[in-house]
């Protein structure tokens, strides 16, 4: 026996063809009267496409000769994509607000917030733009400068890919964030993505590929960076989708730095034809 929501329609050919159609809504009561006296038949109308229904003459006449609304067709039948990202939207915000529990001090682990903004800090751009920059102008050896140069190409790019992101996005933050950021520009009030993710998984990557790492610290590695990614839905600044895409838009920037790469070679290029 067919679904309730999924009826069989007999086509123009004679075959069967399945229509979606919404039982959520009852259709106005103007468009009952309008296309005859059986809700289910009038349902079914009102589900084919527009362009169907203006093609078949039989429709129209059925219809007392008038047309339905776009827009009363959209409701009746909405896409499974649109359904789907809906869904996904419910669920991402009912799930932030449930796992936001050191956004404020009062919050059932309010007590751990201090710890969380230290996680914050460790993540931010400013200490890692200063750290890449101290040990490009400490380092002695060539290799060592070249990997630091590359480090702070790719925290600018980070910024500025994320800073547009942002801008176009314009999402906001969770309503139980509080904006108690340090040092942030204009378009970090938005939400999409987390910059501390999408830095946490660059970097995480750069110093996995750059740097003799013991195996220890190399999972060390890899658990900060998800501990940055973690605490910003924690401290209520994000929405889970914002810190899951932020991590695959720093996967992906880390194979853009690789692609960019800045060698000795080609900078003494660029500079001796500049000179
Ligand atoms: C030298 C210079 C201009 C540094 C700017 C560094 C800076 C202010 C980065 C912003 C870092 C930040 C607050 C990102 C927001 O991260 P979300 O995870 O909240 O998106």
């Amino acid at each position: 026996m067919p679904s309730p929501k999924a009826r069989s329609a007999p086509s123009a050919g004679g075959a069967e063809r399945y229509e979606f159609i919404s039982l959520s809504r009852t259709p106005p009561p103007h468009l009952l009267q309008r296309q005859g006296s059986d809700p289910t038949a009038a349902r079914l109308r009102a589900s084919e496409s527009p362009s169907r229904r203006r093609g078949s003459g039989s429709s129209s006449s059925s219809t007392g000769g008038q047309q339905l609304p776009e827009e009363d067709c959209m409701k009746l039948n909405p896409s499974v994509i649109g359904i789907a990202l809906s869904s996904l939207l419910a669920i991402d915000l009912w799930l932030s607000k449930r796992l936001g529990v050191c956004a404020r001090e009062d919050a059932s682990w309010g007590s751990v917030r201090p710890l969380m903004k230290l996680v914050e800090i460790s993540g931010h751009g400013i200490p890692w733009l200063a750290g890449a920059a101290y040990s490009l102008y400490k380092s002695d050896s060539a290799a060592g400068q070249e990997v630091m140069l590359n480090l702070l190409m790719a925290l600018v790019l980070d910024l500025v890919l994320v800073g547009t992101m942002k801008a176009v996005v314009r999402r906001r933050r969770p309503a139980h964030n509080r904006m108690d950021m340090f040092a942030t520009f204009s378009v970090d009030g938005y939400s999409f993505p987390s910059g501390h993710a999408t830095r946490a998984a660059m970097c995480a990557r750069f110093l996995l590929a750059h740097l003799v790492l013991a195996a220890p610290l190399r999972v060390l590695v890899l658990l900060w960076a998800t501990f940055v990614g973690f605490s910003r839905v924690l401290l209520g600044r994000h929405h889970v989708t914002d810190v899951a895409f932020g991590f695959l838009m720093g996967y992906w920037q880390y194979n853009l730095v690789e692609m960019l790469w800045l060698s000795p070679v080609m900078l003494q290029s660029t500079f001796g034809q500049l000179q």
